[in-house]
């Protein structure tokens, strides 16, 4: 198939890129660099520059292309950034999304994958959390990616495009060639692989007074590759709808340490610090409803494979990508 994929150049979308390229799809991928890296696209890849936020930009590359479906990544995706400064998360996240939908429609193009967030729901009324909670987002990126959900429902219905909403929960992890590289870092593992990499001197916890076993946050940590081949499912015709993504088994903020301690040898110090505003006790998917319409099986689910395939990554790139243009 040809697809445009919306953020190839981020973390997610590398993989993904990646993925579709060894599937044998025609890939293009479409990315601003501001947040991204040149040197994250497969090579096999054609990479077209551009901003969401520039519909003609959008509207050349689908032409471009030729794509016959779309699989959107592109955003910002902080959350403590979001409660600081929201109004450019509405513009890059929503805005951006609709100028996309806008020119899928012109274009003809009718099937959109799009990366959404197990941050759309909000503190959970249930756990494990499933598709049928209601979603209730407690951040001004929770509620981007929402709105966006809301106006692809609408195209779909009114459009006839397809459009599938990934919600995913805490992706991880990384390929030989691609990984994470955000700046600045604010997500746990890449943090914590800094210490024995001697780029910073201990890892801070965030609270460890929360309502679980040992004290700290527990999260569901989902390899990117695996997140990456339920795009390449959803890809298939007739399917919709949301799907949330994520092994099924929680880490606390402490056993995700421990398992770098043993995966690294180092002893990677911990200290503790006060809880970060906006953090959920335990978020934990119930991907059931993935597993049998799509298909999808998490193929590297266990933490410590996850861990390692990071550690892997950042010891053979200890400085990231380097220059985002290169
Ligand atoms: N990382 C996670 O744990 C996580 C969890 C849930 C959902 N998500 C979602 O997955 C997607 C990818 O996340 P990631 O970690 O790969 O992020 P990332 O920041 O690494 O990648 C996003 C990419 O989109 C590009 N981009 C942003 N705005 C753009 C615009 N207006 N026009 C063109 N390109 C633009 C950036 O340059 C970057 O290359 C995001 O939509 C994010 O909200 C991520
Ligand atoms: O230095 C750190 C960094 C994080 N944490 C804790 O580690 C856990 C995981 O944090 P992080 O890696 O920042 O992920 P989340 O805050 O869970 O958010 C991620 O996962 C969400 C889905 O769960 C996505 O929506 C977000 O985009 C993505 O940033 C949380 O309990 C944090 O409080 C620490 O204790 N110390």
């Amino acid at each position: 198939m040809k697809v445009l994929v919306a953020g190839g150049a981020g973390y997610i979308g590398s993989v993904t890129t990646e993925m579709l390229c060894d599937a044998g799809h025609e890939v293009s991928v479409f990315d601003n660099l501001e947040r991204g890296h040149r040197a994250a696209i497969d090579p096999r890849a054609q990479f077209i520059q551009g901003d969401l936020r520039r519909p003609e930009t959008i509207e050349a590359a689908l032409k471009e292309s030729g794509a016959e479906a779309v699989i959107h990544f592109a955003a910002y995706i902080e959350v403590g950034e979001s409660m600081r400064d929201p109004l450019p998360f509405f513009e890059n996240n929503v805005s951006g999304s609709l100028n996309l939908m806008k020119a899928m429609v012109a274009a003809g193009c009718k099937k959109l994958i799009f990366s959404s967030t197990c941050a759309t729901y909000g503190t959970p009324e249930k756990m494990p959390m499933d598709e049928t909670l209601p979603q209730k987002p407690e951040s001004v990126y929770g509620e981007s990616k929402l709105l966006c959900e809301k106006i692809f429902q609408w195209a779909e219905q009114i459009h006839g495009v397809e459009c599938v909403f990934l919600r995913y929960f805490n992706a991880c992890g990384a390929t030989e060639k691609y990984g994470e590289d955000h700046s600045p870092e604010t997500h746990l593992i890449p943090l914590i692989l800094q210490v024995p990499l001697g780029q910073r001197e201990k890892i801070f916890i965030f609270g460890d007074d929360y309502d679980t076993p040992d004290g700290t946050c527990i999260r569901d940590y989902i390899h990117i590759r695996d997140l990456a081949q339920a795009h390449i499912l959803a890809l298939k015709p007739g399917i919709s709808g949301a799907f949330n993504l994520g092994n099924g088994d929680g880490y606390s903020v402490k056993e995700v340490i421990d398992v770098a301690r043993e995966v690294t040898g180092h002893p990677i110090p911990a200290d503790l610090e006060p809880r970060r505003a906006g953090d959920c006790t335990r978020l934990i998917s119930d991907s059931a409803k993935a597993r049998e319409i799509l298909g999808w099986k998490p193929e590297y689910a266990d933490l410590r494979s996850i861990v390692e395939s990071a550690w892997n990554w950042h010891q053979s790139h200890p400085a990231g990508y380097g220059d985002r243009s290169e």
